[in-house]
C-alpha cells in the first residue's frame, strides 16, 4: 500500500518566518545582537557584499559630512573673533596671522564642502546601480529557488515581492546606504557641534544632545509607525500598481481602448491607492498633536541654548570669537534631532531589507527539500503513473482531482479530454511537479516523482502551454530555450522550425533567426498568434530533439489558420511518433489521431481508449465528438 501523504506534508508553500520587522527587541537580547539585527547596519552590510571598498569610501563620505561644516564654522567663528585685534595691530602682527590661519582654514574647508555635492552625486549613483544589480539578483534568486509555483500566488509573498522591489511604497531600497550615510553624517555632525558647545559650558552641550535625542524619539517612531501602516496595506497598493500597470503599458492597450476601459483604469487605480493609504492619513492625523509637542519641546531647547550665550556674552563672559562659533553650533547640534521627510523615506526603503531575507530565508531553503536524487535522464522508458491522485488548489474550494488513476505509456500519445475547468492543464502541472499532489502519486517508471531531481525532470518535460510566453528575445533563443547562452544545434533547431511550420515564417523576418520577436527593441518585429503558436511548438519540439522524454501541447491548434490546422494534423503522428506525448485539446480532430484518449471528468478518468473504441463505447467521448461533428457539418451546410 503506498503510503499516502497527508495534505500539509506536500510541497508546501513555504512560510516566510515572522519578518524581523515584527520581532521586538526583547530586554533580554543582547545589545550587539540587536545592533546586528538592525535593518541600516543590514543594509549597509548587503553594500558590504558588493564592494567592501564601496562600503569604506562611503564611510569616509561620512566622516566628511560630519566634519567639514563644523570646521568651516568654528574656521569662520574663529576668524571673526581675531578681526579687531588684527585691525587693530595689523595684519603683520600675530593677531593678523591668527586671522589669515583661520581664515585660510575655513577657505580650505569650505571649498571641500563645494565639491561634496557632485561627489555624493557620483557615489550616490555607483552605490545605487550596484546595489539594484545585487538585489534583483538575489530576488531573481529567491524567487526562482523553489521548483514549484504555488509560492508566487501567495499573497503574503507578492506582498513582499512588492516591496522588496520598491514598489510598493515607490522608495528605492538601493538608494538605502547611500541615504543611511547621508543621515549618520548630519547626526555625527550634530554630535560634534554638541561637543564644541561642551567646551563652553559643558552641561550645555549634553542638555542640547539630550534635548535632541529626546526630540527625534518620538518623532523616529511616529515615522515607523506611518510606515508601518503603509507596508500593512500592501495587498491594496499591489493592486493599485498592477491597474497603473495595465493602464500604461502594452499588453492591455488594445482592450482598454475598444473596451473604454482607460476611465475606469484611472478610477479604480485611485480607489485602491486611497484604500491603501487611507490607515497612514489616519495615523497622521492621530500623530498631530503629538507632533506639536515636541516642536514646542524643540522651540523651548533651541530658546535656552541662544539665551545662555545672549546672557554669558552680555555680561563679557565669552569673547567675540567663542560668541561666533558657540553661536553657529547652535543650529548645528540641532541635526542629532532634526527629522525631515529623507528620514521617511529612509523608513520606507528599509521595510525592503526584512522583506528581501524573508523572501531568501523562505524560497531558498524550500527549493531543496523538494529535491530528489535519482537523475530521470532518459525518462519514462515505461510509463508515468499517476495513482489515486488527489488535489485542491490552496485556498480552492473543491477538489479538482479525486482519486485519479493513469498510465500514460512510453512512446505513446496520450490525449486528454474534459469540459472547461475539468483539470487539463492541472494534469500537466503536476506532470511537471509545479505543484504536487495532495495525496496519491504519480510514479516515473515506478520511481515517485518525488524521488527525482526535479529541475532535471522539469527539464524532461517540454510542454507548448496553452498561454505560452511570447518572449522579447531572438527568434533562435524563443525556440531554444533550454540551453540559452549554450551551444546551438542547428540541424535540430531547423528540423524543430520546420516540423513546428515555423520555418518559412523564420525565414521571411528581416533578420532570420536574429530578429527579436518584440516591436519594442530596435529592429523588433512581433508576430501574430498563430505564428507564436509555431514558434513555441518548435521549442518544445527542439526540447525533445535534444532529449526531453515527454512532450505536452496544450491546445496546439487553437491559433492556426485552416491550412496551418491540417497541416498539423498531417504530420501529428510524426511529431509525436516514439515520443511520450500529451495532447490536450478540445478540438476531435486532433485528439482523434492519439494512441489512446483519456476523459477526464469530476475529477478522475471516467473513459480511456482509442478514438474507435471510445466510440463504440458510446459514452461522454461518444457524446461529446458527434456533438462537434455534427455542428461541424451544420457550419459548412449554411456556407
Ligand atoms: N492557480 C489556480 N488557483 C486556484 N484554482 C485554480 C487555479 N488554476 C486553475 N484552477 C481551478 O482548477 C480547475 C481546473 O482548472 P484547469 O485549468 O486545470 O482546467 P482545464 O481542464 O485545463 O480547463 P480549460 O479546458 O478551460 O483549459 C478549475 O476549476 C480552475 O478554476
Amino acid at each position: 500500500m503506498p503510503r499516502v501523504p497527508d495534505r500539509a506534508t506536500v510541497m508546501p508553500v513555504p512560510k516566510p518566518p515572522p519578518s524581523t520587522e515584527s520581532r521586538r527587541p526583547s530586554p533580554l537580547r543582547h545589545p550587539l545582537a540587536a545592533w546586528r539585527a538592525s535593518r541600516r547596519i543590514r543594509a549597509l552590510r548587503l553594500l558590504a557584499s558588493v564592494s567592501p571598498g564601496l562600503l569604506i569610501t562611503v564611510g569616509a563620505f561620512v566622516l566628511a559630512e560630519a566634519v567639514l561644516p563644523n570646521l568651516t564654522l568654528i574656521a569662520m567663528g574663529h576668524a571673526t573673533g581675531r578681526i579687531p585685534a588684527a585691525a587693530r595691530d595689523g595684519l603683520s602682527s600675530a593677531a593678523g596671522h591668527a586671522l589669515l590661519v583661520a581664515l585660510a582654514v575655513a577657505g580650505v574647508c569650505y571649498g571641500l564642502s563645494l565639491v561634496r555635492g557632485p561627489v555624493e552625486d557620483a557615489l550616490s549613483a555607483t552605490v545605487r546601480a550596484r546595489m539594484v544589480v545585487t538585489l534583483q539578483r538575489r530576488l531573481v534568486g529567491a524567487v526562482s529557488a523553489p521548483a514549484g509555483i504555488a509560492h508566487l500566488e501567495d499573497p503574503a509573498t507578492l506582498d513582499r515581492l512588492a516591496n522588496a522591489q520598491g514598489q510598493l511604497m515607490n522608495a528605492a531600497p538601493a538608494d538605502a546606504p547611500m541615504t543611511i550615510a547621508s543621515q549618520l553624517g548630519g547626526w555625527l555632525s550634530g554630535t560634534m557641534a554638541c561637543v564644541v558647545l561642551c567646551t563652553f559650558r559643558w552641561w550645555l552641550g549634553l542638555a542640547m544632545f539630550a534635548a535632541w535625542v529626546a526630540v527625534r524619539r518620538p518623532i523616529g517612531l511616529l515615522i515607523r509607525s506611518r510606515v508601518g501602516s503603509f507596508r500593512a496595506a500592501g495587498e491594496p497598493l499591489r493592486r493599485a500598481w498592477y491597474l497603473f500597470a495595465l493602464a500604461t503599458r502594452p499588453g492591455a492597450a488594445k482592450e482598454a481602448r475598444v473596451f473604454g476601459l482607460g476611465g475606469w483604469l484611472a478610477a479604480q487605480h485611485r480607489e485602491h491607492y486611497v484604500a491603501g493609504l487611507t490607515p497612514t492619513w489616519q495615523e497622521i492625523r492621530r500623530q498631530g498633536r503629538r507632533v506639536a509637542v515636541v516642536a514646542i519641546a524643540v522651540f523651548g531647547v533651541f530658546a535656552l541654548g541662544a539665551g545662555t550665550l545672549g546672557w554669558t556674552a552680555y555680561h563679557r563672559e565669552v569673547g567675540l570669537g567663542t560668541l561666533a562659533v558657540m553661536l553657529t553650533m547652535l543650529p548645528s547640534s540641532m541635526a542629532v534631532g532634526s527629522v525631515s521627510m529623507t528620514d521617511f523615506q529612509l523608513e520606507m526603503m528599509l521595510t525592503a531589507v526584512p522583506d528581501l531575507d524573508a523572501l531568501t530565508e523562505s524560497l531558498v531553503p524550500a527549493a531543496e527539500p523538494a529535491d530528489g536524487a535519482v537523475d530521470p535522464a532518459g525518462m519514462p522508458r515505461r510509463d508515468v503513473v499517476f495513482e489515486d491522485v488527489g488535489f485542491r488548489y490552496p485556498g480552492g474550494t473543491a477538489d479538482v482531482f479525486d482519486g485519479l488513476d493513469l498510465t500514460l505509456r512510453a512512446g505513446e500519445s496520450t490525449a486528454l479530454v474534459g469540459v472547461n475547468g475539468a483539470g487539463k492543464t492541472t494534469l500537466v502541472t503536476l506532470l511537471a511537479r509545479l505543484r504536487d499532489p495532495d495525496r496519491g502519486r504519480i510514479l516515473v517508471d515506478g520511481v515517485p516523482l518525488a524521488d527525482l531531481h526535479t529541475r532535471d525532470w522539469q527539464k524532461q518535460v517540454a510542454v507548448v502551454y496553452q498561454d505560452y510566453t511570447r518572449y522579447p528575445l531572438t527568434a533562435r533563443e524563443n525556440v531554444v530555450l533550454d540551453v540559452l547562452g549554450g551551444p546551438v544545434d542547428e540541424e535540430a533547431l531547423r528540423t524543430a522550425a520546420e516540423r513546428s511550420g515555423a520555418l518559412d515564417l523564420v525565414e521571411g523576418l528581416p533578420h532570420g533567426w536574429d530578429t527579436v520577436l518584440s516591436p519594442q527593441y530596435t529592429d523588433g518585429q512581433d508576430l501574430s498568434g498563430g505564428q507564436w503558436q509555431r514558434i513555441a511548438l518548435a521549442r518544445a519540439l527542439y526540447a525533445i530533439a535534444r532529449g526531453a522524454g515527454v512532450l505536452v501541447l496544450d491546445e496546439p491548434t487553437a491559433q492556426l489558420d485552416v491550412r496551418a490546422e491540417a497541416a498539423f494534423y498531417e504530420r501529428f503522428l510524426e511529431i509525436t511518433h516514439g515520443v511520450t506525448s500529451v495532447v490536450i485539446s478540445h478540438r476531435f480532430s486532433t485528439v482523434r489521431r492519439a494512441d489512446r484518449i483519456a476523459v477526464l471528468d469530476g475529477g478522475r478518468i471516467t473513459e480511456l481508449g482509442s478514438h474507435a473504441e471510445l466510440l463504440a463505447r458510446e459514452g461522454t467521448y461518444a457524446e461529446m465528438f458527434h456533438k462537434q461533428a455534427a455542428a461541424f457539418t451544420e457550419g459548412r451546410k449554411k456556407r
